[in-house]
């Protein structure tokens, strides 16, 4: 197999006490490759050490085979979109972007600018200033700076966030182009419904750890078939709880009081299909039926602890 655009070997990364990544490998190849976790997973930290910005504690990084923090010459085929924002309020996209060009040493930094700027569907003979701009065009003048100089690898933190359904579609449409160009993209997000959209390969990171890699149908079968907590409420708690066991829909059943019973199930999907044909049988009232862990969080924590 030929060498991965991306290469992480057994990485970490302390601050101070912290440890915000901790023994994460992967390769990434050309394509969209997502970078999926929680706030505070570590993501933006993998990502600045693949820029070079950041040097990890232990292990190795490797883009394009080099190491980014020794060989600086490795920007001239990285490009990132950061996660802040309000860099270039007081100038047009196309001096923003040209700049980015000049800084990179290009023969032609006017014409690449407005290349960079025609991919990303925005008018590089607007004179307005990108403070005026919605958040959804300034977004892309931030991916227009980072592929002004064609680069191979493009890094983009969270660059969903704050947009609108149709800017974020015309969004995953871009990374689809860059990637089917041979590029390798890298996309961070906290967001698996975000994700899924992409449709591509995810790396989940959670509490600094690589939690799940795979194609995104196979994180999100990972993600259903996971133990699932319930709570529900019915006035005949018992007999309800007994039949749920007796039927194979619930793997663990918890009475608790008068009318409150505890579900665990590994089968979510057939669990809320059986439940109320089940009630309606025994002639109880289903009062309430909440799920206690549907949160993303504790889908990461379930993650993590398979591993
Ligand atoms: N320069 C730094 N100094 C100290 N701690 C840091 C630094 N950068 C990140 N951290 C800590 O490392 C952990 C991982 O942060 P990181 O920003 O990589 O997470 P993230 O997944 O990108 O989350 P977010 O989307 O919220 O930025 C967090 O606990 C964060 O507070």
């Amino acid at each position: 197999m030929s060498e991965p655009m991306i290469a992480v070997e057994d990485v970490t990364k302390f601050f101070g006490d912290l440890v915000a990544v901790s023994e994460v490998s992967f390769h990434v190849g050309p394509g969209v490759t997502a970078l999926l976790g929680p706030n505070g997973a570590g993501k933006s930290t993998v990502l600045r050490m693949l820029c070079g910005l950041t040097a990890p504690s232990r292990g190795t990084v490797r883009v394009l085979g080099r190491d980014p923090r020794r060989d600086h010459t490795l920007s001239r085929h990285i490009g990132l979109v950061p996660q802040q924002d309000g860099l270039f309020e007081g100038r047009t996209a196309l001096e923003f972007v040209r700049l980015a060009a000049e800084l990179h040493g290009l023969d032609d930094p006017d014409g690449a600018a407005r290349r960079a700027l025609g991919t990303v569907e925005l008018d590089s003979d607007d004179h307005r200033h990108v403070a005026t701009y919605s958040k959804g065009m300034r977004q892309r003048v931030k991916i227009a700076q980072a592929i002004v100089h064609d680069p191979h690898v493009i890094v983009l933190d969270e660059p969903l966030t704050g947009l609108d359904p149709r800017q974020r579609l015309h969004m995953v449409a871009l990374f689809h182009q860059l990637g089917d160009a041979g590029r390798c993209v890298v996309v961070s997000s906290h967001v698996l419904e975000e994700v899924e959209r992409f449709g591509s390969r995810v790396l989940v990171v959670a509490h600094g750890r690589l939690a799940a890699e795979g194609d995104f149908r196979e994180i999100r079968a990972l993600m259903d078939d996971r133990p699932h907590r319930l709570r529900l409420r019915t006035d005949r708690p018992r007999e309800l709880a007994g039949a749920l066991l007796a039927a194979g829909t619930a793997m663990a059943v918890r009475v608790e009081g008068d009318d409150l019973v505890l579900v665990d199930t590994t089968d979510i999907a057939a669990f809320r299909r059986a439940v109320a044909p089940t009630a309606r049988e025994l002639g109880a009232h289903l009062r309430e039926l909440h799920g206690l862990d549907d949160d993303l969080e504790s889908v990461f924590r379930y993650l993590v602890s398979r591993r």
